[in-house]
């Protein structure tokens, strides 16, 4: 069922100039499909953000390669990004190390630099930003650097010892994948992560998903969240769709 609300758009009301707000236009239809799945559409001039939340090894993303394929997602991962900045041999390339090697947060200021160097270079205006904000530092920093707030934010609950049980044959040479940066890992997960998903919950955008099964069946509970987005596709025609894209201001 189709409800459709017009609401003014809270996104931007503390927000710097960014590629994103440049030139957005000043509010956001809301679309409501069903009482179950509501998510807003996507605006022209806005990004439309996801923020994946679990803990190491819950799964993120490999859900976010098939949210990626089925719904035409950019998949942005801070872990990946700062694995990345690491390789290249930047300045802040060992702080980041032995960060990652504790199991630690690197702090918000990097991480978010490389966020949003990697949504600014990006055609796409539907972004997974996974493993990301870990920590409330990290939220607030996203929210005053970028301008935006999530439109969805998804949560992979696993059991710690299944998390621990992935990590462990994850298999990819990663410095933190061995017993004492995990346990480690989970510590800070703990005591950091609670109450950004709290906080997200509070303002209703939380969509919690029991990450035990197979990669299939949790997909199966992860595609109603976005299904909208392609019934608004095949309605309105991939055309009209594509001018939601991010316009620069000087295009415009
Ligand atoms: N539902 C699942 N059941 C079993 N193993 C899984 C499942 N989802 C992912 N994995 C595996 O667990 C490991 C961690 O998954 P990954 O997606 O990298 O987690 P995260 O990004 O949350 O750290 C990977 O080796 C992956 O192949
Ligand atoms: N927002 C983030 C994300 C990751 N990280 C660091 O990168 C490590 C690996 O993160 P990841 O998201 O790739 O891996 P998982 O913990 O999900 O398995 C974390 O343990 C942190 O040390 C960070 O500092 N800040």
């Amino acid at each position: 069922m189709w409800r459709r609300v017009a609401s003014v758009s809270h996104l931007f009301s503390h927000s710097k100039s960014t590629k994103f707000n440049q030139g957005a236009s000043t509010f956001k239809i809301w679309e409501t499909f069903t009482s179950e799945s509501e998510i807003p559409t996507p605006s022209k001039g806005s990004p439309f953000v996801t923020f994946v939340l679990g803990g190491p090894g819950s799964g993120k993303g490999t859900q976010c390669a098939k949210i990626v394929e089925a719904f035409g997602f950019t998949h942005v991962s801070a872990g990946d990004l700062l694995r990345r900045e690491i390789a290249s041999g930047s300045a802040y390339g060992s702080v980041i190390l032995s960060t990652i090697r504790e199991g630690k947060i690197v702090p918000s200021q990097v991480t978010v630099e490389l966020i949003q160097k990697e949504m600014e270079s990006s055609d796409n205006y539907k972004f997974l930003i996974d493993g990301f904000p870990r920590s409330e530092e990290n939220r607030k920093a996203f929210e005053q650097t970028i301008g935006a707030e999530p439109d969805v934010v998804l949560f992979f609950d696993c059991p710690e010892q299944e998390m621990v049980k992935r990590v462990l044959n994850r298999n990819q040479g990663r410095v933190d994948d061995n017993i004492d940066t995990i346990k480690k890992r989970l510590e800070i997960f703990d005591e950091l992560n609670w109450p950004v998903i709290n906080y997200y919950s509070q303002r209703g955008k939380l969509h919690k998903i029991n990450a035990v099964g197979t990669v299939d069946e949790i997909f199966e509970k992860v595609r109603p969240i976005f299904a909208p987005l392609s019934t608004l596709s095949s309605l309105f025609g991939k055309d009209h769709c594509e001018e939601w894209k991010f316009v620069p201001k000087e295009a415009s």
